[in-house]
């Protein structure tokens, strides 16, 4: 199995047909991202979804008004006794919002328990679509610290240019060239996402420490349904890797079925702002020829 962590502390690998994934994420009442994201796209790529909350946004299409982040030590209470009961095979990590957060999923991670410790994607969160911040400044180094603890992170473009320290990438060119510079860093697969750059191509990639993995065009869907697209794409990833082990693979199945998905968010006809996307198109799709 493709892997950052040294093999001890890693469960043996086997197949899994419905994959118990947890995703470590912010609410979202209004369903599109965060949490309720997550559960929809495990669900979608045939996991089974489970949810620590991190912190509760009051957010719909149009935006985040406010932000309420609970004692991290009831984050711990909530990851601590999911694990003594339930063996996982993915680990999503979405917004975070405080250092204190952070650490405390680091922590947790760093305790992996005896069955070891899952595939972890880590989504560094940081400005939701509509520009408002979901990570306070103080908090970057801290998530810095969990790209060290994770299988794979999925930076937007303006995020791999925090995590570098760097200015935005101007192009894809400067994109693949920024995710290589964070994958030798961390000792990390980056995906590298093209959906914040302009034009009609949304390029993704698998960048690993030694180079480009795999380059994935894509033609940009020209709708306003992309909220969430991040949250739905690292939860799909991890769930499509936990069935069949495959990072690449898991990445091109899931960038097929999210075009799909916004393609399909218009018709949900949710808010007046960036709508979600419909995370569960094909399922609908059987429905109307079945
Ligand atoms: N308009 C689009 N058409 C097709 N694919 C898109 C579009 N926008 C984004 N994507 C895809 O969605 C995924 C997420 O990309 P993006 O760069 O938008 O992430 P993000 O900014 O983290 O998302 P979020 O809006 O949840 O914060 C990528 O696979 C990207 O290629
Ligand atoms: C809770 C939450 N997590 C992540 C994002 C990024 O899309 C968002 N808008 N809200």
């Amino acid at each position: 199995m493709p892997s950052t962590l040294p093999a001890a502390a890693r469960p043996p690998w086997r197949p899994r047909p419905v994959p118990r994934v947890l995703s470590v994420a912010g609410s979202d009442p209004s369903g599109g991202a965060g949490v309720q994201a997550d559960l929809k796209a495990v669900a979608a790529a045939g996991g089974y979804g489970m949810a620590a909350v991190t912190a509760l946004t009051a957010q719909s299409t149009r935006g985040v008004s406010a932000v309420h982040v609970p004692p991290p030590s009831f984050l711990a209470q909530q990851l601590d006794t999911l694990r003594a009961d339930v063996a996982m095979d993915g680990v999503k990590i979405g917004m975070l919002a405080s250092a204190e957060v952070a650490e405390v999923v680091a922590r947790w991670l760093d305790g992996s328990g005896p069955a070891g410790r899952p595939p972890v994607v880590v989504d560094p969160v940081m400005v939701a679509t509509s520009g408002d911040r979901l990570l306070e400044p103080a908090a970057e180094d801290a998530v810095r610290g969990l790209l060290d603890r994770a299988d794979v992170v999925t930076p937007n473009v303006p995020e791999l240019a925090v995590l570098l320290g760097d200015a935005d990438a101007p192009s894809w060119d400067g994109v693949l060239d920024q995710a290589l510079r964070l994958a030798d860093r961390h000792d990390v697969l980056v995906v590298a996402k093209g959906g914040h750059l302009a034009g009609d191509e949304v390029p993704d990639a698998l960048v690993g420490p030694r180079g480009v993995v795999a380059e994935l065009p894509g033609q940009r869907v020209r709708v306003s349904s992309t909220h969430g697209t991040g949250c739905s794409l690292s939860s799909g990833l991890v769930t499509r890797y936990a069935r069949h082990g495959s990072w690449e693979r898991a990445l091109r199945e899931t960038k097929s079925w999210l075009a799909g998905a916004i393609t399909a968010g218009p018709a949900l006809e949710v808010g007046g702002g960036r709508g979600p996307v419909d995370h569960f198109w094909a399922l609908r799709e059987a429905l109307v020829e079945g």
